[in-house]
């Protein structure tokens, strides 16, 4: 007999072990407003989970966690004498001597969370939390402990993973301690905080200041190149059979380093993310992995590149090879604060002990929530923690205030299976049993977005009566991408939706090559003319801001329009401010406007036409586009970045558009002796404006009876009764 687990409806059951032991249980949001009001979580699977009974053997009520015995006290936090309020006589005569904002915010704590946050700041503090059991509002805390104890709040460093948790970090710090103070705090995300370190010292990583950035598009096409230069230099020699294998045989074609490059990038990938360098794979026999791994390192160098890893090698490199560096940090980060510490990689934690050589650091973090486990992290930093600040002290949150009785209960049955757990955490949660999780495997992405629209029908239904709507709803997925097949689904069912993010259509890319096809069609607005600059010029961002708002200001004052200012200025029939070399540019665009009408004007199929005009979008622009970090399993989230991606999923909704087109009888003749495919593109790029526009409206009040779609990463700020959470 079948015993289910506390807080699982089990429709079909996935075996735990099936689980990758890394699933995220990160979904949050949070405002107080909303605690405990989740009610019901869904997590949706693709096949290749098997289905089976072995979970079942497996029970995590929280009585049993209790009596785990886990408690939160740090190497030195028991003992000391607490008073009636909670608080022991040191916090009472630190709580006492602080602004009152700060005190009473440091009273709106628990006492655990109370106990980190006050914590002797010569102190290195290990604060270990699992999800919404308030470790930001502790991390606030603990900052504002370091602001009462004298740093400056230009000397506090605070690392976060993502620009969103930045943002949330210094807003809350600014409600307690005044925007002003909280403007002055460096928080940042550990690339960005790289970047700029190694902007200012490119010198001496031998790079120019301006140097790029290697997403995941670039790094594969260097790693296909090291590859093949790999293979070139073996040519030469006798091809070893040994390595290569059947493959010596296809050696030369195209598919084949391709397939290479996918195995090479991983290797690339993990051998930066925990610093290996070529000597020592050489030192570890492992010949062609040193080979390629130069080679590629060698590609980047000659291309003034760096990708992700190297920014925090390099930052590492700095602070080790040059004392000035390291000194100027020292004086500069008198404090740090790091968030998700489960996270860093063994490089960030490197650097992290670097900068932290004062012993002024906070590390704050939930060994179960590692969602960035293949950009080379690993528990073991808790660890190494550990060992390298010896006298750290270590405090344990497990109240959950978010969640639901089930929610935490079910959370806890599936982590305690996860055997690189550094610790036993014991949740537990003040909050109500809330509605049971489901998991459901589904065998196929249709059967999977079925399901869901069956479950929201489902829901949307039982809760009319108490209230609830298509707005408590929540899908989340890994990839942008996948919340496409929903869109169309939905749009289809009539299901209202909102896309949270930077969403496709909205897209610097997406809506550079809309622009672009735009100024084929009558009345252009000047909006499209500007973008379409904007991603052309070859120029530095500043510059082109520059060139821009000359052109806006003839515009101006001639009175005509954007383009017409830009064709007198680029013609040279206004004079002017331009260098040569910029009147080359702009003539250059120009051009390009001009082959992308002709091509409208002759060409019949809308495809083609966007295809030619998204290869036109440089490769500069493409690069320019926002840093993006968070990889999964060798694939970077936003992948769709890549003009490939991009592309496809324009073409997808050619077909969708052409398959759907309805053109009133009258006007078929005229259509089909139609030069070109203005009518069809037109009608193509309306839709899509359309289309963006039904996406954003949920920013309006009048909307917000609408499902959310958003992936996993950026869902930290909302809040849904209902999560269906795809596995795939
Ligand atoms: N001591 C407390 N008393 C009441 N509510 C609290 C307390 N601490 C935190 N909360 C509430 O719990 C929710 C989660 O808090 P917070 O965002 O600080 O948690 P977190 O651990 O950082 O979350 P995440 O899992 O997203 O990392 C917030 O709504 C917060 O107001």
């Amino acid at each position: 007999m079948e015993t289910p687990i506390r807080g699982f409806s089990t429709i079909n059951r996935v075996p735990l072990a099936d689980i990758p032991v890394n699933t995220p249980p990160r979904f949050a949001g949070h405002t107080s407003s909303f605690i405990g009001h989740e009610k019901h979580i869904s997590v949706s699977r693709s096949k290749d989970v098997s289905l089976g009974n072995k979970s079942m053997e497996r029970t995590g009520s929280s009585v049993e966690l209790e009596n785990m015995g886990i408690f939160g006290f740090g190497s030195d936090g028991i003992g000391e004498c607490k008073e009636e309020n909670g608080l022991s006589n040191t916090q009472s005569i630190k709580i006492g001597s602080m602004p009152s904002e700060f005190s009473k915010y440091m009273l709106s704590l628990n006492d655990r969370q109370r106990e980190a946050a006050c914590c002797e700041i010569s102190k290195p503090l290990m604060i270990a939390a699992g999800p919404g059991s308030g470790k930001t509002s502790t991390m606030v805390g603990r900052v504002l402990m370091l602001l009462h104890e004298g740093i400056s709040p230009s000397n506090i460093l605070a690392m976060t993973f993502t620009t969103a948790a930045a943002s949330e970090m210094r807003e809350r710090i600014g409600k307690v301690a005044g925007k002003a103070v909280a403007k002055e705090l460096t928080i940042s995300t550990f690339h960005s905080f790289s970047l700029q370190l190694c902007r200012s010292y490119a010198e001496k990583i031998e790079r120019t200041s301006d140097f790029l950035i290697y997403g995941h598009a670039q790094q594969r096409r260097a790693v296909i190149e090291a590859v093949r230069i790999f293979e070139n230099g073996k040519s030469n020699k006798k091809i070893d059979s040994r390595i290569l294998g059947e493959e010596a045989n296809g050696i030369t074609s195209p598919q084949y380093f391709k397939d290479m490059s996918k195995r090479w990038q991983k290797f690339v990938t993990q051998a930066k993310a925990s610093g290996k360098t070529t000597a020592e794979c050489f030192k570890m026999g492992d010949e062609m992995g040193a080979t390629i791994l130069g080679n590629y390192n060698d590609i980047l160098k000659s291309c003034n590149a760096l990708d992700y890893h190297d920014l925090i090698s390099c930052s590492v490199k700095l602070l080790t090879d040059y004392p000035e560096v390291f000194r100027e940090c020292q004086e500069s980060w008198k404090a740090i604060v790091i968030d998700e510490f489960q996270d860093t990689s063994a490089m960030q934690y490197s650097l992290l002990k670097m900068l932290s050589s004062h012993n002024h650091i906070t590390i704050v973090g939930d060994d179960d929530q590692s969602i960035f486990s293949f950009n080379g992290a690993d528990n073991s930093g808790f660890d190494s923690f550990r060992k390298d600040f010896p006298n750290y002290k270590e405090v344990r949150l497990n109240k959950n205030y978010r969640s639901t009785r089930y929610i935490v209960e079910a959370a806890s049955s599936v982590i305690q299976n996860n055997i690189k757990r550094c610790r036993l955490k014991n949740v537990d949660t003040d909050n109500s049993c809330g509605s049971k999780v489901i998991i459901k495997e589904c065998h196929s992405e249709d059967a999977q977005c079925s399901f869901i629209i069956d479950k929201i029908f489902e829901s949307a239904t039982i809760d009319s009566t108490a209230k609830c709507s298509y707005g408590n709803i929540a899908i989340l997925y890994r990839r942008q991408v996948s919340g496409k097949v929903f869109q169309t689904a939905f749009r289809e069912r009539k299901i209202p939706f909102n896309v949270h993010g930077v969403a496709f259509y909205r897209k610097k890319v997406v809506r550079a090559i809309i622009a672009m096809l735009r100024t084929t069609l009558p009345g252009c607005d000047d909006g499209s003319y500007r973008r379409v600059f904007k991603a052309l010029l070859p120029s530095e961002k500043e510059e082109k801001k520059r060139v821009i708002e000359h052109i806006d200001k003839i515009s101006t004052v001639r009175k005509c329009s954007f383009i017409s200012a830009a064709c007198d200025i680029f013609s040279a029939k206004v004079s002017g401010t331009f260098k040569r070399s910029q009147l080359t540019q702009g003539r250059k665009v120009l051009i390009t406007l001009e082959m992308i009408s002709k091509l409208v004007n002759r060409e019949q199929s809308i495809s083609a036409v966007i295809t030619s005009v998204a290869n036109m979008v440089p490769q500069k622009y493409l690069l320019e586009q926002r840093a993006v970090v968070d990889v999964d399993a060798g694939k970077y989230l936003n992948e769709d970045n890549d003009i490939r991606s991009v592309l496809q999923f324009l073409l997808d909704d050619v077909s969708e558009f052409l398959s759907t087109r309805c053109v009133p009888p009258e006007r078929e003749k005229d259509l089909a002796e139609e030069k070109g495919c203005h009518s069809a593109l037109k009608a193509f790029v309306d839709l899509i404006t359309e289309r963006e526009t039904e996406n954003f409206r949920s920013r309006r009040e009048d909307n917000k009876n609408s499902v959310t779609l958003t992936t996993i990463h950026q869902v930290v700020f909302y809040f849904r009764h209902c999560l269906l959470i795809l596995g795939s």
